[in-house]
């Protein structure tokens, strides 16, 4: 049954027809005193405000009567329970097993009777050791200064972010780079800077076929071998073998382009999820290995809430639900990321892989289509920046989106006089939205009443970073369960890839039989005439 067959949907259908026009976020404040604290939420490391958005106990109340009607409770067990829940790719989805202490922290109880995971866990923990036991070993080498990751979408999004968003807590003076577009300029101006004596390469790709990484992988190794030609063959294969790593599900590829360094992961792994994994190994040299389990402990309490939290009080649901709210009743198609915070300035890359990746789909996991709208178009700008950029149109365009703000209590350790500004404009930008202006000319008038959600951390520090992470994760996880999709396949991506195959085959052959006119114009005037 679709979602919006459910009684549930034809009751939030009404309540929504039944909002008259003039229902108002700040007339909801002026009528409950209780607004503020029935819709704010303490969860591990992350403090939620989400009164200010379009909704009030009754819509959350039929949302969550969704959220039952469609089993959400039931496919959050299925999860955690390390079932094929990728159901086209007949995988589990078990990224949450990777930030699990060994003895099962506090999910030991909920998970004891699961003899299945406790193989995978054992070899999770191996894995774990033997990935910061490398980064120790990389840390502590004074010949290496560079560390340049090699590898695309969830190979490279997950360790960018973290490692931007924990730069206060690098400890180390090595120099971080992320070669992810097969454009040569961007591996090209890494190679220009770095002493081949001094640099690690770490080809990071769950399958070890992504054709940008490979192609950008044989081009460094190709540099390395021109730089390193005075050396005898066997010096040349010890030399790549201590710059070279390799982590990815796929050892034997690994082996087979002359890595013997490679830390395995397992393709019960999304490659969006794989922060946590081996693939986290750039992160744990930046910030120590303390710190990586630091990160992954924030996840591992966050996957705690999520699976112990009633509906009514867990973060992920609620923020899952108010999507679904948005994007199903309200109609709004996007969402604006402005976290205040310059460590987070990759966040709203990483979410658009995260959430469009996972729930961009028109078909339900049984290959119906999904007669509603998925996921929403995530976009931003850290704040202050967007605010002298589109901003304007957040307050005054004629779309509604709602904003999804994020500030730091305590704001780090550099410059903090200039923290207290950037959280006052974080504040003062949401009241704006909610507020609007109703005095001046009419072109200063600003509307008001629009929707926002306030995420407190408080700081920026490895724990908290991991669970708001891992907030998402389960937020995108409970959207997908409402929608009825497969939240952890991504066949879209394929047609580009074979598209791309084929053209570069055609081009051989000069073969344009059945190509439309448009794109053979395009091939032949970049590439041929
Ligand atoms: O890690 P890899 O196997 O190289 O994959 C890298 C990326 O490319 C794929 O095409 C998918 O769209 C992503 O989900 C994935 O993270």
């Amino acid at each position: 049954m679709g979602c919006d067959q459910t009684s549930a949907w034809q009751s939030l259908a009404l309540l929504r027809s039944q909002q008259t026009q003039d229902w108002d976020i700040r007339g909801a404040f002026a009528s409950d005193a209780r607004r503020l604290t029935d819709f704010s939420l303490q969860a591990p490391h992350v403090f939620a405000d989400l009164s200010k958005n379009a909704w009030d106990a009754q819509a959350e109340a039929a949302l969550m009567a969704l959220a039952r009607e469609r089993r959400l409770e039931s496919w959050r067990t299925a999860l955690f329970a390390g079932e094929a829940i990728n159901t086209s790719e007949h995988r589990a989805a078990m990224h949450w097993l990777l930030r699990m202490p060994a003895n099962g922290g506090e999910l030991a109880a909920a998970l004891s009777g699961n003899t299945a995971l406790q193989q995978p866990l054992r070899d999770v923990h191996q894995t774990l050791d033997a990935m910061l036991a490398l980064a120790e070993r990389v840390r502590g080498d004074a010949l290496i200064t560079d560390v340049v990751n090699i590898g695309i979408g969830g190979s490279h999004l997950g360790p960018e972010v973290a490692v931007n968003a924990l730069e206060d807590w690098v400890t180390t003076g090595k120099r971080f780079h992320f070669v992810s577009n097969v454009d040569g300029h961007e591996l090209g101006h890494v190679l220009d800077k770095v002493d081949v004596r001094h640099t690690l390469f770490i080809v990071a790709s769950k399958s070890f076929t992504t054709a940008e990484t490979m192609l950008n992988a044989r081009s460094a190794r190709a540099w390395f071998m021109a730089q390193t030609a005075a050396l005898s063959a066997e010096e040349q294969a010890q030399a790549v073998a201590r710059h070279f790593v390799a982590l990815t599900t796929n050892t034997v590829a690994a082996a087979d382009f002359g890595i013997h360094t490679t830390l395995p992961f397992w393709d019960w792994v999304g490659g969006r999820y794989s922060l946590w994994s081996a693939i986290g190994l750039p992160v744990a040299i930046a910030v120590g290995a303390e710190r990586f389990r630091e990160m992954l402990a924030g996840a591992h309490a966050m996957d705690a809430h999520f699976v112990q939290a009633p509906l009514e009080q867990n973060l992920p649901v609620r923020l899952a639900l108010l999507d679904v709210w948005y994007r199903n009743f309200m109609g709004y198609g996007s969402r604006c990321m402005a976290a205040y915070s310059h460590g987070l300035r990759r966040l709203p890359a990483y979410l658009q892989q995260l959430e469009m990746e996972s729930n961009g789909k028109s078909v339900d996991r049984d290959g119906r289509p999904v007669r509603v709208q998925t996921s929403a178009v995530v976009w931003g700008e850290p704040g202050t920046n967007g605010q002298h950029a589109f901003f304007q149109m957040l307050h005054q365009g004629q779309d509604v989106v709602p904003v999804e703000f994020i500030a730091l209590r305590d704001g780090g350790k550099h410059l903090g006089a200039h923290h207290r500004s950037l959280v006052v404009n974080a504040v003062a930008q949401a009241q704006a939205l909610l507020m609007g202006r109703h005095d001046g000319r009419p072109e200063q008038h600003c509307p008001g009443n629009r929707p926002s959600t306030f995420l407190l951390l408080e700081r920026l520090d490895p724990a908290s970073f991991g669970a708001l992470v891992a907030l998402y994760e389960h937020r995108v996880f409970c959207s997908g369960v409402i929608w009825g999709i497969n939240s952890f396949d991504q066949w879209g991506v394929e047609l580009g890839k074979l598209l791309a195959k084929d053209l570069q085959d055609r081009i051989a052959r000069k073969d344009w039989q059945g190509v439309d006119a448009s794109t053979t114009a395009l091939v032949r005037q970049l590439l041929l005439d």
